[in-house]
């Protein structure tokens, strides 16, 4: 038996960093999305081996233990100690080290697809928590639907978003470390998104309310470091996009555009400027 799982790209709409825990990590407040910028996981059934084989048709991510798609693999191996090994082939479309959690999606599609295979039962909530011990960002790539997200990823909220904007990302040519941005955060300078206004603005489909608040404390930081970042922003804004802010740690910066005629020619108008960009719509 075979099974595909999609492993859509998330954005932040808004993501405030609100202390450093003494675990090392920060505590966020999240407002999540997908956008149908999608990998496909495929899972089949090893019988005569107790392996995980991973293939891809990308070499940029690394086909062995390190892997987030071998991590969730082995942990449900262990965790439910399954015997037989299983083929994994990761469909690589969303552009890694990117701000677009790519990684994490594919990890919480391999936890989908693994639950079908082995017939395990397990609830969204049970894989979400099992994706805690993969990364931060698993567990509301399990679920995949707008949510406020908080702890340190852990908490998973799903909110009702109605309004689904097209989304127009662009990836500049290179990546970002998440934990060496979360290094340079100074607590006592960073901005902070109102989150819970965001939130009502999103559950209200207040589609001016919700451009208003959109907002990431990471931004300044890997601004600072990348400048490059802001031109792109500058450049959707004067285009006409109806907000502009970066995703996650970055580098990919998002524009959301509610026209579709418009956001064509804004995609078209980046292209010259970078590579990588993709025009996709909300999930
Ligand atoms: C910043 C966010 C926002 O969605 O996204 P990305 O930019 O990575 O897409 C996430 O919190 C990233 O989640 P994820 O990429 O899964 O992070 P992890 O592997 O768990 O952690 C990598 C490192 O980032 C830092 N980290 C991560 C999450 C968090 N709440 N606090 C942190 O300080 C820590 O230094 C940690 O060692
Ligand atoms: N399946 C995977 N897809 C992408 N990156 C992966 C994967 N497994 C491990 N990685 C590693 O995880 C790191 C972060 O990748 P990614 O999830 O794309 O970043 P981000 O969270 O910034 O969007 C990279 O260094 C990459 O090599």
């Amino acid at each position: 038996m075979e099974i595909t799982e999609k492993a859509p790209a998330k954005i932040n709409l808004g993501l405030d960093v609100i202390s450093k825990r003494t675990d090392g990590y920060h505590e966020l407040d999240m407002i999540m999305a997908s956008v149908d910028l999608s990998d496909r996981i495929t899972v089949r059934e090893l019988p005569d081996s107790s392996d995980i084989k991973l293939q891809s048709n990308s070499s940029f991510v690394p086909l062995n233990k390190k892997n987030h798609v071998y991590k969730a693999a082995a942990l449900i191996k262990k965790r439910f100690h399954i015997e037989t090994g299983v083929a994994i082939y990761i469909d690589k479309k969303i552009p890694v080290a990117a701000g677009l959690a790519g990684g994490s999606s594919d990890a919480a599609a391999t936890l989908r697809a693994l639950n079908q295979l082995w017939q395990l039962g397990l609830s969204l909530a049970e894989l979400a928590k099992l994706g805690e011990e993969i990364g931060s960002d698993v567990p509301y790539c399990v679920y995949g639907q707008t949510a406020r997200v908080t702890g340190r990823g852990e908490h998973v909220k799903p909110i009702t978003n109605t309004k689904k904007p097209w989304v127009i990302l662009v990836k500049p040519a290179f990546g970002v470390s998440t934990p060496d941005i979360f290094r340079h955060v100074d607590l006592a300078t960073i901005t902070h998104p109102d989150i819970d206004t965001l939130e009502a603005a999103v559950v209200n489909a207040d589609v001016d309310k919700v451009l208003q608040n959109l907002g990431n404390s990471l931004e300044d930081v890997t601004l600072d470091k990348h400048p490059l970042i802001s031109k792109i922003k500058s450049h959707l804004t004067a285009r006409g996009a109806d907000a502009v802010l970066m995703s996650g740690s970055g580098p990919t910066v998002f524009a959301l555009c509610h026209q579709e005629k418009k956001a064509h020619r804004i995609c078209d108008s980046i292209k010259g400027f970078c590579n990588e960009v993709y025009l996709v719509r909300m999930l």
